[in-house]
Order: C-alpha cells, then sequence, then structure tokens
C-alpha cells in the first residue's frame, strides 16, 4: 500500500501540489491525469525517491521513504520511464542490463509473447523495430521483474487500442500487482481503478 500525505512540492519555477494527499491500496490501479506539465511524472519520481518534496510524508507497504528504507522501498518497485533511452539496443540486451535470472527471462519472453513483440523481441534491434513494438518490449520487460509496484509513466502512449487491450489481459493476469501510472490515454484512463487529477 502506499500512503502520501500532505505533499508539497514545486520547483524553482513551477509549482505542483500543495497538501497532496492520496492511498493506493495493494492491487489496485491508479492513473495521475492532467494537462501536461503539470507534474505527473514528477510524482512517480517523488514515490521512487528521485525527486524530495519539500514537505510531507510517503509510506510504502508501512516503511516511510527515507535514505534508510530507499532501497529496500525501491526493491519493491518497478518504474518505467517516460520516452526512456535506454542504454541497450535489443531486447537481449535489454535482459543484461536488468541483470535478469533464468526465470525472469523466461517471464520475459512469455510477456513478450502476450504482448505480440516476441518476434521483435528475438530477431530484430530496437533501430528495427516501431515506436510501439520498443515499448511493449519494455513494458514486457519490467513485468517479468515481479515487483509487487510497478510505476508507468505514459505507459501505452505509443500503442494502438489493439495493443492496449493486449496489455490489459497480460495486466489482468497478474494478480495483486499495484499499479501508479500517468496518462493522457482515455481507453487507459477508463481501465485504472481510479483517476488522481492533477
Ligand atoms: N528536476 C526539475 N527541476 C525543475 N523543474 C522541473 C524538474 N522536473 C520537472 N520540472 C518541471 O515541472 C513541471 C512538471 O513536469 P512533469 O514532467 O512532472 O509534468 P507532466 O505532468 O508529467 O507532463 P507531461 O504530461 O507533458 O509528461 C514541468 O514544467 C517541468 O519543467
Amino acid at each position: 500500500m502506499i500512503k502520501c500525505e500532505k505533499i508539497n512540492l514545486s520547483f524553482p519555477k513551477q509549482f505542483i501540489c500543495k497538501d497532496l494527499s492520496f492511498e493506493v491500496f495493494a492491487g489496485e490501479s491508479i492513473c495521475f491525469s492532467g494537462p501536461s506539465g503539470k507534474g505527473k511524472s514528477s510524482l512517480l519520481k517523488v514515490l521512487m525517491g528521485f525527486i524530495t518534496p519539500q514537505s510531507g510524508n510517503i509510506q510504502i507497504d508501512g516503511l516511510e521513504l527515507n535514505s534508510d528504507t530507499i532501497a529496500a522501498i525501491r526493491n519493491k518497485m518497478i518504474w518505467l520511464p517516460q520516452n526512456s533511452n535506454l542504454p541497450v539496443d535489443s531486447a537481449n540486451e535489454l535482459s543484461d542490463l536488468l541483470q535478469m535470472n533464468a526465470k525472469q527471462v523466461e517471464r520475459f519472453q512469455q510477456f513478450q509473447d502476450q504482448l505480440g513483440v516476441r518476434e521483435c523481441g528475438d530477431d530484430k534491434s530496437f533501430a528495427e523495430i516501431s515506436g510501439g513494438q520498443k515499448q511493449r518490449i519494455v513494458l514486457a520487460a519490467c513485468l517479468s521483474l515481479d515487483r509487487s509496484i510497478i510505476l508507468l509513466d505514459e505507459p501505452v502512449s505509443a500503442l494502438d487500442d489493439y495493443s492496449i487491450d493486449l496489455l490489459f489481459a497480460t495486466l489482468n493476469s497478474l494478480p495483486n500487482k499495484t499499479i501508479v501510472s500517468t496518462s493522457h490515454n482515455k481507453k487507459w484512463i477508463d481501465y485504472c481503478n481510479r483517476t488522481i487529477e492533477l
């Protein structure tokens, strides 16, 4: 469970939120929505501990997020950044980068199958595939690590409706995952249990 209380966050040139409180229950899927530049990605980075708000309290599974707990908390999570420029050029290189064990590699291939990109993952470099195919391969990698909390920044930005349906079917096959995402996509927003509007 994620519990955020009275988060105050501003950058020098951008106010993000004042006294923002919310909870995300285990197994729930929520989406931050709102106009571009409002701070959706920044809030995911707050949950990862990459950005520290000016004030407020964040608890993940009962652990208060601070320098002592950050490693343990990050081990519970996987974060898909927006437009990630990965230092790899294929699914195989991605599994090496993430230091996947044999079971995770097997799951990675299963998720690529489920998301309709196994052939791309097996045979092609990232330079040879589309943005949507790459996004599905990176999503498959995220899911294969089997973390209980999944942070997805614009996970369907490059996907068509058919691919989004494949993703929903894949996520529905995974029990007890807590998903915190950002999106402008209506189909994704409708899929999530709840929206937090910024
Ligand atoms: N580290 C930072 N330092 C200063 N300003 C920042 C920093 N990170 C983000 N910002 C600013 O905060 C605002 C919110 O950015 P953020 O990426 O969180 O928005 P967003 O809602 O996710 O936008 P989009 O929908 O376009 O992805 C932007 O104006 C951005 O320039």
